[in-house]
């Protein structure tokens, strides 16, 4: 299947300012983009990156810096029938059985919810979808894909529920990563510390 996995280059990653600079956070998601492109390719999808920037990895990239929802807009009208599958680049937790459970669920639209309302993955084989990403973006999948007809599952799948936004999330990458991902933070000194509640990332020496 077709694969078009979605990356914002420029300025990645925001929300963890406060644990790195933006050249880290940079590298960070770029870390996060390769794993999930191995993940793509182990699951038998033929990936390929939209980025607003040039990015350097093993896969064909597409830049336009336009926002999210019109670049991957335009990638499913390209579809001709086909189906094709939109997978965001920060799921550093994605396995390619997570990924072949997606691929191969079947119905015209099929979802992978993020945490906190968001559409991590989905796959499309229906022409009369379309995409609106940001807010709660889930629910207003779910709507789009009623009002146009097609039939709509979700995936539900912690692998594919985990993208890397917050702080918090890095908590699970250290808990559950096995890519570049984790290493990258382990090298950076991230680790977990245990206190009374629950368990955070911290960085730094212990
Ligand atoms: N092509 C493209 N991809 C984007 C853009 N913005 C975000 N993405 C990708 O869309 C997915 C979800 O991104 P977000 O978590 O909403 O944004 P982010 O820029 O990575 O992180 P924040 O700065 O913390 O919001 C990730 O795969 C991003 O790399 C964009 O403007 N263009
Ligand atoms: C793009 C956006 O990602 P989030 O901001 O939820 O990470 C969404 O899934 O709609």
């Amino acid at each position: 299947m077709r694969v078009v996995v979605p990356f914002g280059g420029r300025t990645p990653k925001t929300r963890l300012a406060p644990f790195f600079d933006a050249d880290e956070r940079r590298e960070f998601a770029v870390s996060m983009l390769r794993d999930v492109l191995d993940a793509v390719r182990a699951a038998d999808g033929d990936p390929s990156v939209v980025a607003d920037a040039p990015v350097s990895v093993d896969a064909p990239v597409t830049v336009d810096d336009r926002p999210l929802t019109d670049v991957v807009g335009d990638e499913l009208d390209e579809l001709g029938g086909d189906p094709v599958a939109v997978v965001m680049a920060d799921l550093a937790l994605a396995t390619p059985a997570a990924l072949a459970r997606l691929f191969d669920t079947d119905a015209d639209v099929v979802a992978a919810p993020g945490l906190g309302g968001g559409t991590n993955a989905l796959v499309v084989r229906h022409p009369d979808f379309s995409v609106d990403y940001h807010g709660a973006s889930i629910l207003d999948h779910r709507r789009i894909a009623r009002d146009a007809g097609c039939s709509f599952a979700e995936v539900d799948s912690m692998r594919l529920a985990v993208d890397v936004d917050e702080p918090s999330d890095l908590v699970e990458v250290l808990v559950h990563g096995e890519g570049r991902a984790r290493e990258w933070l382990v090298d950076a000194g991230v680790r977990l510390e245990r206190g009374s509640g629950r368990v955070e990332a911290v960085r730094g020496r212990r």
